[in-house]
């Protein structure tokens, strides 16, 4: 790194401007506020309000009625969106993931009941049919367990507008198809749908930070097999740009990178390079390590949480969907 004038100690000590809270506040570089969070809510067909997940301490599966509550408590901690996932009863999955395309399935009955309850409060909802297939993939698969692409852009394409049907505000597509935004975005404007946004899992990794999630909408058992020839191989960097400039030039209006703090490079990278939202998504497993580690009393879950939030914001990222969004949000408040 070049830096742009001389400095040398001990004219300059850089202590100085670290001395005590007010000087540290006011040459803050970054802030995190509750209107960068996005909350991470996991919501079941169920009659329980809450069902605890074993893998995520303080993470529920929230029925319809707790769902709207939640969308209420968000307006409360001004968090200004929420980004819901389903636990789909098994009875309910087939190869297809036919239930996905249901307009009086869970996730449109979630978005008008949210939509109801807290009409300012943004949903974002995954189009994807990992939560709705008897295998656990995010789309249709061949004889040999191959993910078809084509056929599951098709798909993805009726998921989407059964959302936008329901009040979504932004599809946020995450199954990393090749072309599935262009399709979406074109189904979009001729079904009158043009004000809805496009959140596209851009720069999705196949990841081992996934697994507490997949306890969570119950697709842990499952799933055969692992998403590599879909989701991006972690060795690659510039491949994220490629999936990014695709996703942009196809219609999406926000990209996101998926998982977080391993690829804050990624954030990096690309909110660097163009000129568009960049929303980081910190994942189940990094939820779950954190608060693992806190329960054992091994970190100060409390802190960690707020620095790893304030890491994203410093990486370039627009926003972030965490599990932390509610406690976080509260925090920055209080
Ligand atoms: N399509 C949504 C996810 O895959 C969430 C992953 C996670 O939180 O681990
Ligand atoms: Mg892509």
């Amino acid at each position: 790194m070049t830096t742009p004038f001389p400095q040398s100690f001990p004219r300059t000590r850089l202590r100085r401007l670290r001395q005590a809270p007010w000087i540290r506040s006011l040459t803050g570089e970054h802030v995190l506020t509750p209107s960068d969070l996005i909350w991470s809510m996991v919501v079941h067909d169920g009659s329980d309000p809450k069902i605890p997940v074993g893998s995520m301490p303080g993470l529920f599966r929230l029925n319809v009625e707790e769902a709207a509550k939640a969308a209420r408590r968000a307006r409360e901690l001004s968090i200004p969106a929420i980004a819901i996932f389903p636990h789909i009863d098994p009875a309910h999955k087939d190869e297809m993931g036919s239930e996905a395309l249901n307009g009086e399935g869970l996730i449109p009955r979630v978005i008008k009941s949210m939509k109801d309850a807290a009409p300012e409060v943004g949903i974002i909802c995954d189009v994807a049919l990992d939560p709705f297939t008897s295998h656990g993939h995010d789309g249709v698969i061949d004889a040999n367990g191959y993910v078809l692409n084509d056929k599951t852009s098709d798909l993805l394409v009726r998921q989407a507008l059964v959302q936008a049907e329901a009040g979504a505000d932004v599809v946020a597509p995450s199954d990393m198809m090749d072309g599935r935004i262009g399709a979406i975005r074109d189904a979009l404007e001729d079904g009158g749908y043009a004000n809805t946004m496009i959140l596209s899992y851009a720069a999705k990794y196949a990841s081992g930070f996934y697994g507490p999630y997949r306890d969570a909408i119950g697709s842990a058992t499952a799933l055969k097999g692992d998403k590599k020839t879909y989701q991006q191989n972690p060795a690659n960097s510039d491949e994220a740009l490629r999936e990014v400039a695709m996703d942009i030039a196809e219609g999406a209006d926000m990209v996101m990178v998926k998982p977080g703090l391993p690829y804050l490079d990624i954030v990096r990278r690309v909110s660097e390079t163009f000129a568009v939202p960049t929303i980081a998504f910190q994942v189940s497993g990094e939820y779950a390590q954190i608060k693992a580690a806190s329960q054992n009393g091994w970190i100060d879950g409390d802190r960690v949480m707020m620095e790893t939030l304030l890491s994203f914001k410093r990486a370039g990222a627009a926003g972030i969907i965490t599990y932390f969004a509610e406690e976080a949000a509260a925090a920055l408040g209080a």
